[in-house]
């Protein structure tokens, strides 16, 4: 690079949700190693809680001019924030809120931002990039396949396959999504295609917010070409600047583990604080006997379906680590929290219970041999890249369509979808764990290897961040001298 040339400023701004923080900090964070300046934009309320149960500062205060600033989410100071809260997000007067306080910064900032790379499902930040002239990346965060699938749903509509008419419907064929004909059900479409009137806010806000991604000058998706072939083809008619640089979890650990050796501790950008006893816990058991059972950081479930899944891996007589976030249990608290001690209590030998994982970490312990996921997207790439196969149960979103392609397409796993029953889980545990060990744990193993090298040097990961870097830095040389107004 010209030395007289200052660094592109990139301005990186992710949902604030904590699946959406962790693939877009790290690409922040990728960025930074490049040598571009970073202006990471957070909402007030997860930046306190990073701040609370993170070293976020010390870690980022190592990339010179790397700066962390927040903004409002739009909601007030003492909004709860739990349960399906961030819908209240993109209500209207809301997001106007939070695109007026993105303007301000970014009329004032200095120096001026070059380029912004933004979550693609923020729609509004497009709006004032463009606005403004300032190049924009979408990052989407969530699948591939549930981009595509939402995509396609104007089409989907158009050709009458939706509404689903009642739960005999569910096991119909969709054929309106290029690529998917084979196996992608009604079950399996994007959650909110389960809704009886397809003019429902929910269908509407997530097919206006995927459409608008090729009006952005990129799209970034975390995952990998030998993945996601297929479905990166379709995309690609549509938005033709696709950069497949992922998982990038590994993309940032092989960069760094590169340039600081194998010691390197990756940053833990946990919302919650992680609870590391679970790793002395692991270390005491035999390779590949436990079942790690975790449902990200928004799923949230009734007693009951609690009841029947501990119940379950109870029975499979399997060792467990469960984690059970604080407040995903729906109810009461005091009493969602005296469920959770008297299940402790009774698991003692057989599993282990915590409120949030160092998930990476566990999963790429040797005892772990089988992962009961809700399939996030972040969950199912750092499980392939473990080589852990998986049980799914998807809650919501993406996660449907991303737990058929784990089974069918991949076959690197079992899909529990739209079951909670204690014997269903007890089989499945057993096939993955035991009965079918070999098959699920040669096919993840397999998975797990064209995965890994495709964020090795000379991997075609690797190689599209390179191609994004270089872009970005193209892209920030021709904006436009910055007199805003
Ligand atoms: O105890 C835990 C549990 C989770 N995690 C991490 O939290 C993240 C969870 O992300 P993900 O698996 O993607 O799930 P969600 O938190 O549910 O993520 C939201 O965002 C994702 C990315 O857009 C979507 O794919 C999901 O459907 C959506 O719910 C992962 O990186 C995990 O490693 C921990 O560190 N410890
Ligand atoms: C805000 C939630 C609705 C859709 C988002 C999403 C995506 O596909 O981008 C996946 O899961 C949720 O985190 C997001």
């Amino acid at each position: 690079m010209d030395t007289q040339t200052p660094p592109p400023h990139v301005l990186v701004f992710p949902v604030p949700l904590q699946g959406h923080i962790n693939a877009v900090i790290k690409l922040a964070e990728l960025l930074a190693v490049a040598g571009f300046k970073i202006t990471f934009l957070n909402s007030d309320h997860n930046h306190e809680r990073l701040v609370k149960f993170t070293d976020i500062a010390a870690h980022f205060g190592r990339y010179p001019g790397f700066e962390l600033r927040t903004i409002t989410d739009g909601l007030p100071q003492e909004h709860p924030r739990s349960g399906d809260w961030f819908l209240g997000m993109f209500e209207d007067a809301t997001e106007m809120k939070v695109k007026q306080s993105l303007r301000d910064m970014l009329v004032n900032i200095t120096p001026p931002v070059d380029c912004i790379v933004g979550d693609g499902f923020l729609g509004f930040v497009l709006d004032v990039a463009k606005e403004l002239g300032i190049p924009i990346v979408y990052y989407r965060t969530s699948s591939p396949c549930s981009f595509w699938a939402y995509y396609s749903i104007p089409d989907i509509i158009q050709a009458g396959e939706l509404p689903i008419k009642g739960s005999e419907d569910m096991d119909r064929l969709i054929t309106t999504v290029p690529g998917m004909e084979t196996y992608l059900r009604c079950r399996d479409l994007p959650s909110c295609c389960r809704v009886t009137d397809v003019e429902d806010p929910i269908i509407r806000l997530v097919a206006k917010q995927t459409l608008k991604s090729p009006q952005a000058d990129a799209l970034v998706l975390n995952t990998a070409e030998e993945l996601d072939g297929p479905i990166l083809s379709q995309i690609r008619t549509k938005c033709p600047n696709v950069y497949a640089i992922g998982p990038i979890s590994a993309q940032l650990n092989t960069r760094l583990k590169a340039k600081h050796g194998e010691s390197y501790h990756p940053f833990l950008n946990s919302l919650w604080e992680v609870d590391k006893k679970c790793i002395s816990w692991l270390d005491q058991q035999p390779n590949r006997s436990v079942i790690y059972v975790s449902f990200g950081s928004i799923t949230s479930m009734s007693r009951e379906q609690l009841v029947e899944l501990w119940s379950g891996l109870l029975n499979s007589k399997m060792k467990f680590l469960f984690v059970v976030r604080p407040n995903s249990v729906i109810g009461k608290d005091v009493e969602a929290e005296d469920v959770v001690r008297e299940l402790h209590e009774k698991t003692k030998d057989q599993g282990y219970i915590v409120d949030w994982a160092p998930q990476e970490e566990v999963l790429n312990h040797p005892a772990v041999g089988g992962f009961l996921t809700h399939s996030g997207w972040n969950s199912t790439l750092e499980s392939i890249v473990a080589g852990v196969p998986m049980i799914c149960w998807p809650y919501f979103a993406d996660q449907q369509v991303n737990s058929r392609v784990v089974t069918e397409v991949w076959k690197i796993g079992l899909d529990m979808k739209d079951v909670c029953d204690r014997k269903v889980v007890e089989k499945m545990v057993k096939d993955v764990m035991v009965d079918r060990k070999e098959e699920f744990s040669n096919s993840a193993a397999e998975m797990a290897k064209v995965t890994n090298q495709c964020v090795n040097v000379g991997g075609s990961s690797y190689t599209n961040l390179d191609r994004l870097i270089e872009d970005i830095r193209v892209m920030s040389m021709k904006t436009p001298p910055k007199i805003l107004v």
